[in-house]
């Protein structure tokens, strides 16, 4: 599904080496997390697998096709600060409904697929025409997972997804993360700082350091 091949990145020519000749396979249906003290290199990571950005040397393969901007939408992102990823003068149907738009479906469809990405990922009907500032922070990141999965991706990256989230609703979250994988089949990686989500969340866990990944 998703193969890193000898993957090295650095930002510019005058910039350190961030990443040094990685290789990593994540399987279908597999959750992998990410581990690593900040500034390691986790998000620009992510940001390699989801084709915004290029790796200096390298393959980053998914589905069996090099990894671009045009393969945007092939994985989708979900990132600790849901307010800034919502448009506050949207209605959660319209933000839900984002990555439906380019597949040509009516609009009855897209609500109707909202609807049930929404009661998936615990948010009721009435949540569909309310706007963020109505919902709190924990109702906030389902509606952003609930986007994200909503056009059935090949792959979702969680960047610190329960970080800023209070120890219950955290551990909801991670409950809901751990169902929606096998209703939805879903392949994730977690990036984290926190060990114990990413033992409670995931199969596998790698560490990256000083530019290397190793398995924990
Ligand atoms: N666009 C950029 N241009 C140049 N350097 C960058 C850019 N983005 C990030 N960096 C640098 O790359 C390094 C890794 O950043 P990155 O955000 O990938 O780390 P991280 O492990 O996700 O950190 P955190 O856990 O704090 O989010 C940092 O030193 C950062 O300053």
């Amino acid at each position: 599904m998703i193969n890193m091949q000898n993957v090295t990145f650095r930002y510019s020519k005058r910039s350190p080496i961030l990443l040094k000749d990685l290789s990593l396979t994540i399987e279908q249906g597999s959750s992998v997390a990410l581990l690593g003290r900040s500034g390691s290199g986790k998000t620009t990571l992510s940001r390699l697998l989801l084709g915004l950005i290029k790796p200096t040397e390298g393959n980053i393969i998914i589905k069996g096709e090099v990894a671009t901007k045009a393969s945007k939408g092939v994985g989708q992102l979900v990132h600790q600060y849901p307010e800034s990823s919502l448009n506050s003068k949207r209605s959660i149907v319209e933000s839900v409904e984002e990555p439906l738009l380019r597949l040509g479906l009516s609009r009855i469809e897209r609500v109707r697929q909202v609807r049930e990405m929404l009661l998936d990922v615990g948010l009721d009907e009435s949540f569909l025409y309310r706007h963020p500032h109505q919902l709190s922070g924990g109702q906030l990141q389902r509606v952003c997972i609930a986007r994200a999965l909503v056009a059935k991706p090949a792959f979702v990256v969680l960047d610190e997804v329960v970080n800023r989230l209070d120890v219950q609703t955290k551990v909801t979250l991670l409950d809901l993360l751990r169902e929606l994988r096998h209703s939805h089949q879903l392949t994730y990686l977690f990036v984290t700082h926190d060990v114990t989500s990413a033992k409670y969340t995931c199969d596998t866990i790698y560490k990256l350091e000083n530019g290397a990944i190793q398995l924990q």
